[in-house]
Formats: structure tokens, C-alpha cells, sequence
């Protein structure tokens, strides 16, 4: 077992705690999915969101989810390069796994799959 990085992002088409909430749940329920996640096995979640946004804390969302409550969790301010995607909320979850690095499945969703297009599945 090792600790692992696996990320995910997701944009939202407006600054609202509703919006906020459920692409956070969504981005980290695909997470998840993509990966077999056991909760029990996350050490952490890192979550950021561009300078746009900050109607809620994506941590929330997180807690939310059944058997998250105990994770810890860090918000954080992406940096406002110019140009960047607007509206975007990210995450990195570390995460203890047999798996390697390059067996994980990172989650780029909607507009969020221009940031990493090498990652790409479909
Ligand atoms: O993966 C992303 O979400 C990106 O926007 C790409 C990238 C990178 O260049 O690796 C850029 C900024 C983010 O903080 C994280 C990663």
C-alpha cells in the first residue's frame, strides 16, 4: 500500500452554493466510481476552486457524501492565471491503494477535460 494522488475537475455555469454542491458531489461520486474508492482508505482531499467562485466550501459537498465525515478536508484558492477555465472546481484525493500511479483514473468533467487532454478517456 501507498499513498496516491487522484484528481478531478468539474466546472459549474454560475457562482451558487447549489451549483457549488452538486458538481462537487457528482466530481467526486464519478471519482469514485472511476477508481473503487473505499473511504476508508483516504488519508485526505485537497479541493480548490478559481478565484470566481466562493458561494460555498466544496468541503461541504464532500462531507455530505455517506462516510466522509471523518475525512480530513482543505479548501483552497486556485491560482487566477489570466486566461485560465473560469468557474472550476478541482480536487485531489490521497488515497492509500496496491495500485500504481498510472492505474488510477483521473475525472475531467464537462468543460474541464480542455485542462488535461492527455488524460482523456472518451
Ligand atoms: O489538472 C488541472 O486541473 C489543471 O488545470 C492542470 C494543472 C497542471 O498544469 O498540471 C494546472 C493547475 C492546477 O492547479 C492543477 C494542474
Amino acid at each position: 500500500m501507498k499513498v496516491r494522488g487522484v484528481r478531478g475537475a468539474t466546472t459549474v455555469p454560475a457562482d451558487t452554493s447549489e451549483n457549488i454542491f452538486e458538481a462537487t458531489k457528482e466530481l467526486m461520486e464519478e471519482v469514485v466510481r472511476l477508481n473503487d474508492i473505499d473511504v476508508d482508505d483516504v488519508a485526505s482531499v485537497l479541493l480548490t476552486m478559481t478565484p470566481d467562485l466562493s458561494a460555498a466550501f466544496p468541503a461541504k459537498a464532500v462531507r455530505s457524501l455517506p462516510g466522509w465525515q471523518w475525512v480530513p478536508l482543505m479548501c483552497a484558492r486556485e491560482i487566477g492565471v489570466p486566461g485560465a477555465l473560469a468557474r472550476s472546481i478541482r480536487i485531489l484525493i490521497h488515497l492509500n491503494t496496491d495500485k500504481r500511479q498510472d492505474e488510477l483514473v483521473h475525472a475531467y468533467l464537462g468543460e474541464a477535460v480542455q485542462l488535461r487532454p492527455d488524460l482523456a478517456t472518451d
